[in-house]
């Protein structure tokens, strides 16, 4: 490993990015994160010149086009940066002989399988924005031989639009809620993802016998989204916060655009056996954030 790992990480603005810029410094590990203005990943001409500036040891893509719902119709744009945007960086990487790091998502599975869904199983989005970060997924893999795709799930932050704030946000001022209880997976802190990203590169940085690949990377435990919504409520609520009771609901009683998985839930053995990292359980990380929002009511931006 060089004395500094210098990791260059795309999507300044983001959930998962904010949490790499946020991580306390340490002496081996610099992190620069960079935002549209300075790197928009769609912009291949773009990506070169940044990369060849800051000159990286690796990149992390933590950019992407993540409304769910909106990419229905909005599908050019979700394969711009989702696929041609991972494959632009993919490519600056390999071109300086760099690893990548590059995010997706549990989206990329139907939702059928009965257990956790493992690297191997077959693949079958229900929608654009799950099909548009497969497409990504495929191109890093075949531009850049130095990968590791990590799938993560239901990412919640202190910042950012996520479903943690939006229960807050909604919460205020409202008695019940009606949530999904039908739909299951596991609720994933971008500070966790963010710890979990720095390990893996140091691991890649000190050892050349990686294995590249996908893999699954999110919070130990699962949950549905109403059981998620429920422990927010009655963390916040013992906080003085905003609280509401949680109706369970089914998907047919809440329409969307595009459907959610029934079954998200991702089996991350392969990741800790290939680099040693786990992620914390869900819920003491929910409460780390649940509480950081409370301090600055910071559900409502
Ligand atoms: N959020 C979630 O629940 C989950 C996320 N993931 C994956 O994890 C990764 C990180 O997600 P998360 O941090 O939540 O995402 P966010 O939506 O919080 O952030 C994504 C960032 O990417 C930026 N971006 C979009 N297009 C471009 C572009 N062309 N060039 C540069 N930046 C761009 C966005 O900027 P702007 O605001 O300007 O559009 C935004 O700041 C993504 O790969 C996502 O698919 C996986 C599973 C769950
Ligand atoms: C706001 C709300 C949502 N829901 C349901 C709708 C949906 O089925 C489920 C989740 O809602 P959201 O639309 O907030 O979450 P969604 O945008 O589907 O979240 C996904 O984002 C992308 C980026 C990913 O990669 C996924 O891992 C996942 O985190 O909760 C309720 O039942 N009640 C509510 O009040």
């Amino acid at each position: 490993m060089p004395d500094t790992l210098n990791i260059l990480v795309a999507g300044r603005a983001g959930q998962v990015a904010q949490a790499l810029a946020n991580l306390p410094a340490t002496s081996d590990v610099a992190i620069s994160t960079m935002g549209r203005p300075e790197l928009d990943i769609c912009d291949a001409a773009m990506v070169e010149a940044a990369v060849a500036a800051v000159a990286p040891d690796m990149i992390v893509n933590a950019a992407a086009y993540t409304a769910v719902d909106q990419a229905e119709s909005d599908s050019a744009a979700a394969f711009a940066v989702n696929r041609d945007g991972a494959a632009n960086l993919a490519r600056a990487a390999a071109a300086r002989r760099i690893p990548i790091l590059h995010l997706s998502t549990d989206y990329v599975f139907d939702g059928t399988k009965k257990s956790p869904y493992e690297e191997i199983d077959p693949v079958a989005p229900l929608g654009v924005y799950g099909a548009s970060k497969l497409a990504g997924e495929q191109e890093v893999a075949a531009a850049n031989a130095a990968h590791v795709i990590l799938r993560t799930a239901w990412v919640y932050s202190p910042v950012g639009k996520n479903f943690l704030k939006t229960m807050l946000r909604v919460a205020d001022g409202r008695d019940e809620l009606g949530v999904v209880g039908d739909q299951v997976g596991n609720p994933t802190s971008a500070h966790d993802i963010a710890v979990g990203l720095v390990a893996i590169a140091r691991r890649i940085a000190d050892d050349e016998n990686w294995t590249p690949g996908v893999y699954h990377m999110t919070a130990a435990g699962e949950a549905s989204w109403a059981d998620f919504a429920a422990f927010i409520f009655e963390t916040s609520g013992a906080l003085g916060g905003p609280t509401a009771h949680v109706r369970r609901i089914t998907s047919a009683e809440y329409p969307t655009p595009v459907a959610r998985p029934a079954n998200s839930r991702l089996d991350c053995a392969k990741l800790s056996a290939e680099f040693g990292v786990t992620l914390p359980a869900w819920e003491g990380s929910t409460r780390a954030c649940v509480e950081q929002l409370l301090k600055t009511k910071g559900w409502s931006v």
